[in-house]
């Protein structure tokens, strides 16, 4: 990463929690038209296998001891379906692609580093040949592609595309044969008969909870060995970690304390360098003593800094869980002042890293760019509590800011200057120093109901809406919104929760073993990310009111930067803008989140009175109890001429809404919701004393 220092992307180049891609709509994404069924019907195997002491730890590494015979099968083929996914990684010149399909189908993880190991893969051996691209890392969905500084992305990125969709719409297996699988996976983790006690444990520690963390960046660990005199485990980053400085912090804060935590033996972990990143690593460890030499406000004439720098390493990083991804958590990070502005100021947007939040993002600048040309736009995407939290229901997570707070630290930090938020995400109060200063079109709101294949197929059932589904027919969504509101209409119908992305929703829905008939989402996910077409019925208010504020997406800034709320402005759509605020008031007043049965329908019409435009809003909120035993309901019909008006008629409903007993059944939910966390709590405490350390 020392390299990347010289130019004024400064703050890009170091700070690893921020993951940055550069825009080009074009190039991102590659999007063709959605078949008419999921991707793939195999969900991945999650290895996020908890640990346990003792026997939990000798059956697990059972599995192995034994490698199951893995045939070689054709790759399901995806000819109309490919939708190239790219994240970028800490190290800037790795980036990870992200097919849309497994890629280690059976986990696992393999890398190649030149020609002659990539005679094992076919398509490793087409992307070693791309001039320019140093490393091809292979791991569970993902691809790692590493590059030589020299070269830009934008030069690689359209062949590496199309030699990634050839390929994976060729139903070509990823490697020449069995044996030339086996031999580039990584056997480092595998237990053996003769490993020891505690090497089994670094090696179940290594490949259950580094791995997949390290993955999440485009990385990889490999065990390289454990000196039983000294403690000291020797490793090998591998993929994304491949010579980046951030993961030697990684190692040293991360992974050691957290070996040392579990296993007393460990006494430290060791890297393993490469000549070459032996070489990096120690131009970094040079640069960084510069840095932390040179003084504020001083001019620093190799690097052409102008002001001042801090060398600030994160003090305390394993504070509550033992692992977290490495380089959200634990990463060296070189600030410049952010006061260094020059005349053309680069505006630069954020979201989550999701699929959607991506999608959205691109969306928003484009908007941007079409009212302010001149304006140079980039994005950076991170990881939040939601993304990581994927097991526990969103209704005991709760917590309001659950999508929005890291960002919004990053935002107030000065490091990005707009939030890109699916306006239903964003909480009702917004932190100190925060607003919304731009929201866009709204989608349809609506919710829609996605019947799985198979029921469709099934000529016996053909079930094409809620009403002819059969008795006990299992419906996935996590929201209890849209439990109670159907609960109180299909007392027939059961309710699941479903997590993850689009695709895994739809695999889980979709696999021949799924519980699901089927799944309500929002519309507009479906419609932005090209699943349109799996839509079978959309669930219109009074069947089903939306969320507030769903379908719409907001604009947060930093209140004090003028530039940013003008550019916001021009790209507004002032009857989105005022519906979703007349949504947002009533919700504040309940003070509910996307977490509570809410539900809302809003229009504004237009029409003309005495050569002006009079705007009539018209917005129905409702508040049912968990069971659907209890609904209330409410009407407002107001005309408005400002967005702070409809804001304050929003607020009216809710107190209408209270009178008629919606305050009543919020505040027993309120109770419920207290008391599963405290058993959830109770759950984690349990489960924690098992798994606490011998003393
Ligand atoms: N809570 C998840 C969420 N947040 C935003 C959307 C997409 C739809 C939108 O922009 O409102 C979704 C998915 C869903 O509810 O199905």
């Amino acid at each position: 990463m020392a390299t990347s220092f010289t130019n004024t992307s400064l703050r890009i180049a170091t700070r690893a929690t921020v993951k940055r891609t550069a825009i080009n709509p074009s190039t991102s994404f590659i999007s063709r038209p959605r078949p008419s069924r999921a991707l793939s019907s195999k969900s991945f195997p999650t290895r996020r296998a908890s640990l346990h002491h003792g026997a939990t730890l000798a059956t697990s590494s059972s599995r192995m001891t034994q490698p199951q015979p893995r045939p070689l099968r054709e790759r399901p083929v995806q000819a109309r379906s490919m939708f190239i996914q790219t994240e970028s990684t800490p190290n800037e010149d790795s980036l990870k692609f992200i097919p849309g399909v497994p890629v280690m189908e059976e986990g696992g993880s393999a890398e190649f580093l030149d020609t002659r190991s990539s005679l094992a893969s076919p398509l490793a051996l087409r992307l070693i040949g791309i001039e320019g691209v140093k490393a091809i890392f292979y791991g569970p969905d993902f691809i790692t592609i590493s590059k030589d500084s020299s070269t830009a992305w934008s030069v690689l990125k359209p062949e590496i595309y199309s030699i990634l969709m050839e390929f994976f719409s060729s139903g070509q297996p990823l490697f020449k044969s069995e044996e030339d699988r086996d031999s580039v996976g990584p056997q480092d983790t595998r237990i053996l008969d003769t490993d020891s006690e505690v090497v089994a444990m670094i090696k179940e520690l290594l490949d259950t909870r580094v791995r997949p963390a390290i993955m999440e960046d485009g990385g990889d660990i490999e065990y390289r060995g454990f000196n039983e005199d000294d403690g000291v485990v020797q490793v090998k980053l591998k993929g994304s970690c491949r010579g980046c400085s951030s993961s030697t912090v990684t190692l040293k804060s991360g992974i050691e304390r957290m070996l040392m935590h579990y296993i007393p033996e460990v006494k430290g972990v060791e890297q393993i360098l490469d000549q070459e990143e032996a070489i990096a690593l120690d131009e970094f460890n040079k640069l960084e003593q510069r840095l932390s030499k040179t003084e504020s406000g001083k001019q620093d004439s190799v690097l052409n800094w102008s002001r001042s720098f801090q060398l600030r390493f994160p003090s305390q990083t394993l504070s509550k869980s033992p692992f977290d991804s490495p380089c959200t958590t634990m990463t060296s990070e070189v600030q410049a002042d952010a006061s260094s502005t020059t005349a053309a100021r680069t505006i630069t947007l954020a979201s989550r890293s999701s699929q959607l939040a991506q999608i959205q993002t691109n969306l928003v600048v484009s908007a941007l760019s079409k009212a302010s040309p001149e304006t140079k736009f980039q994005t950076s995407f991170m990881s939040t509590a939601g993304d990581k939290n994927q097991s526990q229901a969103l209704y005991l997570i709760g917590g309001k800011s659950l999508w929005t707070k890291e960002l919004e630290h990053s935002l107030l930090d000065g490091d990005v200057d707009m939030l890109v938020h699916s306006f239903k995400d964003v909480p009702t109060v917004l932190p100190e120093g925060c607003e919304i200063a731009g929201v866009m079109e709204r989608e349809d709101p609506v919710d829609s109901l996605v019947v799985s294949q198979a029921v469709i197929d099934d000529t016996s059932k053909g079930w094409k809406s809620l009403d002819e589904f059969a008795d006990g027919s299992v419906i996935g969504t996590s929201s209890v919104r849209r439990v109670a509101q159907l609960k109180r209409q299909y007392p027939k119908l059961k309710f699941l929760d479903v997590r993850g992305n689009l695709n895994t929703r739809f695999a889980k829905l979709d696999s021949p073993t799924s519980p699901y008939t089927a799944l309500i989402l929002a519309k507009a996910g479906l419609v932005r990310l090209g699943f349109g077409n799996r839509i079978t019925a959309d669930l219109n208010p009074p069947t089903l009111y939306h969320a507030v504020s769903q379908g719409a997406l907001a604009i947060e800034i930093r209140s004090n930067d003028e530039k940013a709320r003008e550019l916001c402005r021009v790209a507004t759509h002032e009857p989105t803008e005022w519906r979703c605020f007349a949504e947002r008031g009533m919700l504040r007043v309940l003070e509910g989140g996307c977490s509570v049965p809410v539900g809302v329908s809003s229009e504004i019409v237009e029409s003309s009175e005495g050569g002006s435009t009079k705007k009539t809003l018209k917005i129905t909120g409702t508040v049912t109890s968990l069971d659907g035993s209890q609904h209330v309901e409410h009407t407002e019909i107001t005309s408005v001429s400002s967005r702070q008006e409809a804001e304050d008629v929003g607020k009216k409903l809710a107190k209408a809404l209270i009178a008629k007993g919606a305050g009543v059944i919020l505040e027993e939910i309120g109770k419920d919701r207290e008391r599963r966390i405290a058993e959830s709590q109770e759950e984690e405490k349990a489960k924690a004393s098992e798994s606490a350390p011998a003393p």
